[in-house]
């Protein structure tokens, strides 16, 4: 069905083993992924992560619990797979075929991928296809595994620490690989310990931990609620209290510009509106606002999360 979530989980276990030495990872996850998101997946290590992302892959199956992937079940593989990209943070294949060799074999198995594709995916990456995948360091062999996962636009990508350990470029190029599949309608459950690669990429955050969901927030609230440090230089002298009506702001110092005049800084939370209409009674003759920092809020949340 078209319309139902990309992953709907309720009550998912996950129990490794049997005995003493059974583990249970996942403890009754529930858990949806609405069509058309960015989903990011984050919580500390062994709180069930990896275990989650190879349920919906169908790589091990739940001890019990309810999982649907793209409106069917994670059993009818063949035909949902082919409809995924799936990508680790430890690209391992077959070392003796070339990245062109592989990419043009995984591209059939998923109904056809045109070489423009594969070239244009491995020039934004600066990849030489026509190195043997087992010559390659890992970096360059995870750029291997970026365009499998990217190449067919698949309705759902999978993505489990797909960048650890990797250089800026490549992050950076990931992020624009990401946004462009979620401009294109594609939906993308990504785990990462990457914040800022979460922060540019997702809609929503899932916080995981000791095998369930202890939050779920969307991006955009939290950005709206963190705070932004800001900067106003005006060209006529002004004082804190001249601002003392703007709520929204904390933390305000004014000291003399060079210019003459005064420089206004504080930290922003919320809308800007009263605060650009208190500046704007005077001269404005420079403006910064920050891009929030979201770091520090996921990990309050991590936080709460181990306190419940
Ligand atoms: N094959 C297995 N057999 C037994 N226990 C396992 C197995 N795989 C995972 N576990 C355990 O299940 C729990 C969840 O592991 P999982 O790999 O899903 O966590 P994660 O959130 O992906 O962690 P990380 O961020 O370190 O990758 C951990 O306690 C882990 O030790």
């Amino acid at each position: 069905m078209a319309d139902s979530p990309a992953i709907e989980a309720e009550g998912l276990i996950k129990r490794y083993g049997s005995g003493r030495t059974a583990k249970t990872a996942l403890t009754g996850l529930d858990l949806t992924v609405e069509r058309g998101e960015v989903f990011g997946f984050l919580g500390p290590n062994g709180a069930g992560k990896t275990t989650t992302i190879r349920l919906v892959l169908d790589l091990i199956r739940p001890t019990s619990g309810r999982l649907a992937v793209l409106g069917g079940s994670p059993r009818d593989a063949v035909a949902t797979r082919a409809r995924m990209g799936y990508l680790a943070g430890d690209f391992v294949v077959n070392g003796r075929q070339t990245g062109r060799e592989l990419l043009t074999y995984l591209g059939r198995l998923r109904g056809g991928v045109p070489a423009a594709r594969i070239d244009e995916l491995a020039g934004r990456l600066d990849l030489d296809l026509s190195r043997r995948i087992g010559s390659l360091s890992k970096g360059n062999r995870q750029k291997v595994g970026v365009v499998q996962a990217f190449m067919h636009s698949p309705e759902l990508l999978i993505l489990d620490e797909p960048t650890s350990g990797l250089d800026p470029f490549l992050q950076q190029q990931f992020v624009e690989l990401v946004q462009e599949a979620s401009a294109n309608g594609q939906t993308v459950f990504m785990s990462s310990h990457v914040l800022s690669e979460v922060q540019q990429t997702c809609h929503r955050v899932g916080i995981i931990r000791d095998g369930s969901l202890v939050t779920v927030a969307d991006v955009d609230q939290l950005r709206e609620q963190a705070q932004r440090r800001v900067e106003l230089v005006f060209a006529t002298t002004v004082t804190a209290d001249d601002f003392a009506a703007v709520t929204e702001l904390r933390d305000v110092t004014v000291t003399d510009s060079p210019a003459g005049g005064s420089i206004l800084r504080g930290h922003l939370s919320g809308s800007p509106d009263s605060l650009i209409k208190a500046a704007a009674r005077y001269d404005v003759t420079g403006l910064l606002a920050e891009e929030p920092e979201l770091e520090e809020l996921f990990f309050s949340y991590y936080e709460r999360g181990a306190q419940s």
